[in-house]
């Protein structure tokens, strides 16, 4: 069942009847994203966050669209990332002035985790379809308010869990066996990613030139400078993520959770144990950790450090997959069979939604045009994202812990409830 789904594609299709009736329908899309795809017709895309993975993402949007602007809190970034553009791409160090521009159809986020919600936030109430990076959110209450603001401006919003449309389709394979029965009907689902960097106490530096270091810091707490906060590893520190648990932990999650079918809902039961370094200056998050989730139905979501794969297991039978590989004897049985392989490619296109399946970004350009909900929305990510905020929390308060996935909150515990926001500081408070 999506219930979110069907509603938000139907929401959709109402909004197109209204425009097609020539009532205003703010924000929805632009008359670019109607047209063909011919050189002076492609919508114009700016990146916003052009570090790594930002880079790349920026990167494939400028071959669907024309890369008209980036910004980076670190001007050398953004310098390096519009000097790789062929034409015309600006660039910016604050993404208010970025957005300020109205010819301006789409934004990549590529930033840490932090600064994710706000800036989607900001773009779409701009009127810009969103590409974000995951994991999504910081908290559980930014899952919630940015859903609710998707809802409000209609418009389309991609979150960069990449594993759902790439690695030659291995993780939509797998959720197609797990979902089709095959392996039973209590399944198990073992979650396994990196353990965390460990490091400290760092020192409190100036800050480079060619970095605002107060507007990278946004909501979270003001600190001096420390380099080891910056340039991919702020993934390490609670105040910006919620380490591998998140990071990592949120791909394989979200694919267990669509596995499982599951994914419009959360755990009832999460337990956990973490190692966490409590010196101060030092990177914080968990560095290694084993967390299990209990589900209505019997299944269960194992979220552990060593190792990268998810394993799938019933007692009907077992599938392990990653990036590189997807094995077991109901693999290697529906590959002998051309019957079954036809079967297995027929299934994959239907939970594709019959859009056609030609890399992640690819989709998000789509759905830009069709107005969909992109494969990765932003409501099953919210889910898959809550569950690994949700294995974070179990493990810093390190007791079990019950959960309402309707309610979307604790069962009796006053002390959880509150960490399912932060305090944000001011002036990046996010307001939806
Ligand atoms: N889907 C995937 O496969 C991958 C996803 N990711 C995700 O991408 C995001 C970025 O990770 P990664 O590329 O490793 O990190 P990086 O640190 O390499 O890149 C982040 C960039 O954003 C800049 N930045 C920070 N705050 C702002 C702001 N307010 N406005 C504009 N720019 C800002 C950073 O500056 P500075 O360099 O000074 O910190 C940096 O240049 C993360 O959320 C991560 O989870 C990452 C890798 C792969
Ligand atoms: O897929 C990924 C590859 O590794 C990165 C960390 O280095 C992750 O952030 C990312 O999500």
């Amino acid at each position: 069942m999506r219930h979110h789904s069907t509603s938000r594609r139907d929401f959709l299709k109402s909004s197109t009847g209204v425009a097609a009736a020539g009532i205003a329908a703010p924000y929805l899309w632009t008359s670019a994203v109607f047209a063909a795809d011919g050189p002076n017709e492609r919508i114009n895309v700016a990146a916003i966050g052009v570090g790594g993975r930002g880079s790349g993402n920026g990167r494939r949007a400028a071959g669907l669209g024309n890369m008209v602007a980036c910004c980076d809190v670190d001007s050398q970034h953004a310098e390096r990332f519009a000097a790789g553009i062929d034409g015309n791409c600006a660039t910016y160090t604050d993404y208010r002035k970025l957005l300020d521009r109205k010819d301006i159809d789409a934004v990549t986020v590529g930033t840490p985790d932090h600064w994710h919600v706000k800036i989607s936030i900001d773009a779409m109430r701009a009127g810009k379809d969103v590409y974000c990076e995951k994991p999504l959110t910081l908290t559980i209450d930014e899952g919630k308010q940015i859903c609710r603001v998707v809802k409000e401006t209609g418009k389309v919003f991609q979150v960069g869990t990449q594993q759902r449309s790439e690695n030659e389709q291995r993780f939509l394979k797998a959720v197609a066996i797990a979902r089709s029965g095959r392996l039973g009907d209590k399944l198990h689902a073992l979650s396994s990613v990196g353990e965390a960097s460990s490091g400290g106490p760092f020192q409190v530096t100036k800050p480079p030139a060619n970095l605002d270091w107060e507007m990278w810091q946004g909501q979270a707490p003001e600190t001096g400078y420390m380099a080891e906060r910056t340039h991919h590893n702020f993934r390490w520190w609670q105040e910006y993520s919620g380490g591998q648990v998140t990071d990592w932990g949120v791909h394989h999650t979200d694919i267990a959770l669509w596995a499982l079918g599951l994914d419009e809902t959360g755990p009832t039961k999460i337990s956990g144990k973490g190692t966490f370094n409590k010196q101060k200056d030092c990177y914080n998050v968990a560095k290694s950790f084993d967390c299990l989730m209990d589900f209505e139905g019997g299944h269960q979501i194992q979220l552990t450090s060593g190792g990268n794969e998810l394993v799938i297991t019933g007692d009907k039978g077992k599938i392990r997959v990653n990036r590189g590989g997807l094995t077991g004897k109901p693999v290697d049985e529906i590959a002998a069979s051309k019957e079954e392989t036809d079967w297995l490619n027929g299934e994959v296109e239907k939970l594709y939604r019959n859009m056609r399946i030609a890399g992640h970004m690819q989709n998000f350009f789509d759905c830009i045009k069709s107005r969909e909900l992109p494969i990765s929305d932003v409501y099953t990510h919210h889910r898959s994202v809550s569950a690994c905020h949700l294995a974070n929390i179990a493990m810093i308060l390190d007791r079990e812990l019950t959960w309402d996935p309707q309610k979307e909150d604790f069962v009796g515990d006053a002390e959880a409830t509150s960490m399912l926001s932060r305090e944000q500081r001011k002036p990046y408070t996010i307001d939806a």
